[in-house]
């Protein structure tokens, strides 16, 4: 019992799928097999992993768009090979990351066309399909623009008609890629908000790329990090930065990631020890600006040099051989050190 309404819960679900290019009759880059995936209804999934690691070609073996090379994608229980064109619409919408340009078609226009797959070969709407667009201009809150043409608006609000095309095809399954390119953070963090408000208000599957590994930290159910020839690791964003799997997928010598933080730092060759006593945000962002420098910052004596954040006047006050400077700015502070330093 409990089994069959776990079954009925999945949309997607990937079965020993294998995906990768076959490049000549005898050669075939595989890049990875067996995947076993599944996304429940509701659930916003986020893909991560570095270039060239496969997401690309996931999403598209996934979307029947690229044949796999074994295995298959099944969508509400129905595999997606050997579907046509108009069945594969009715089961799963892409949003893609290109640029849509076509200045001269309204909002609605183009958000009518994810009733396509419903309509007759004269692609006539029906009130149902008029609410259904009206419906999905509401909740991308875009009904206001209906009848703005496309290159009236900024490349946010032509990324939420884009997904608003999606929900007007009305399927179980939302993919974009990499939705959030192109967009200033404001804009990021709001499309990421939106597709989690619409999984759990729609109880849709959404499937999406990315490489914006900090807002998917905050906003996914679930993260499907890829890498090389390896199986792709599945979990809770934070299962997977507690267990170390975010940190090995992105390793790298530049970069540190900081599992208290979930940022990445960047790793600056360390010169000369400096103490800095006192905590807080000035405290992280005078440590921040220091390691940039080169200094290695710690809490403990070390060296000969001090930094004490003075924090109710926001000045810095160094000590170093019996010496006391004050410093009001960051940058002050900085180009003390360097003099001091002789670096
Ligand atoms: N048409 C193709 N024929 C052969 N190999 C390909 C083809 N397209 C991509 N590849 C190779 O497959 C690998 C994975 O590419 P893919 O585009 O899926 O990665 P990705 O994770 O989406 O990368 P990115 O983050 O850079 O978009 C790469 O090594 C790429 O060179």
């Amino acid at each position: 019992m409990v089994m069959k309404e776990e079954m009925n819960q999945n949309i997607l679900v990937t079965k020993n799928l294998s995906i990768g290019y076959k490049q000549s009759k005898k050669e075939v880059l595989c890049l990875l097999s067996d995947i076993n995936l599944t996304i429940r209804r509701g659930e916003m999934v986020c893909l991560l992993g570095p270039n060239g690691a496969g997401k690309s070609t996931l999403m598209r073996t996934i979307a029947g768009i690229q044949a796999p090379l074994a295995g298959r994608t099944l969508v509400e229980d129905i595999p997606i090979r050997d579907r046509n064109f108009k069945e594969i619409a009715q089961l799963l919408s892409i949003v893609l990351t290109e640029r849509i340009n076509v200045g001269n078609l309204t909002v609605y226009h183009i958000v009518s066309l994810g009733r396509h797959p419903y309509t007759s070969w004269m692609g006539k709407l029906s009130d149902a399909d008029n609410e259904k667009i009206k419906w999905a201009l509401e909740q991308v809150g875009l009904l206001h623009y209906a009848n703005h043409f496309i290159n009236q608006l900024s490349d946010g609000e032509r990324q939420r008609v884009m997904i608003a095309k999606a929900l007007a095809q009305d399927t179980p399954l939302i993919m974009l890629d990499e939705p959030t390119a192109h967009l200033d953070l404001p804009n990021r963090v709001e499309i990421m908000r939106l597709l989690h408000r619409l999984a759990r208000e729609t109880n849709k599957a959404i499937l999406l790329s990315t490489h914006e590994l900090d807002l998917a930290l905050q906003a996914a159910d679930l993260i499907w990090l890829m890498a090389r020839n390896q199986p792709v690791k599945v979990g809770a964003p934070e299962d997977l930065v507690l267990n170390g799997s975010i940190e090995d997928t992105f390793q790298n010598k530049s970069f540190n990631f900081d599992r208290k933080t979930g940022n990445f730092i960047m790793n600056y060759q360390k010169k000369q020890m400096i103490q800095l006593l006192g905590n807080d945000v000035m405290g992280f962002w005078t440590q921040r600006a220091l390691s940039r420098e080169g200094y290695q910052v710690t809490c403990e004596k070390a060296g000969d040099c001090c930094v004490q954040l003075l924090e109710d006047c926001m000045e810095w006050e160094v000590h170093r051989n019996g010496e006391v400077t004050r410093c009001k700015s960051i940058q002050s502070l900085l180009s003390h050190l360097k003099e001091s330093f002789q670096l």
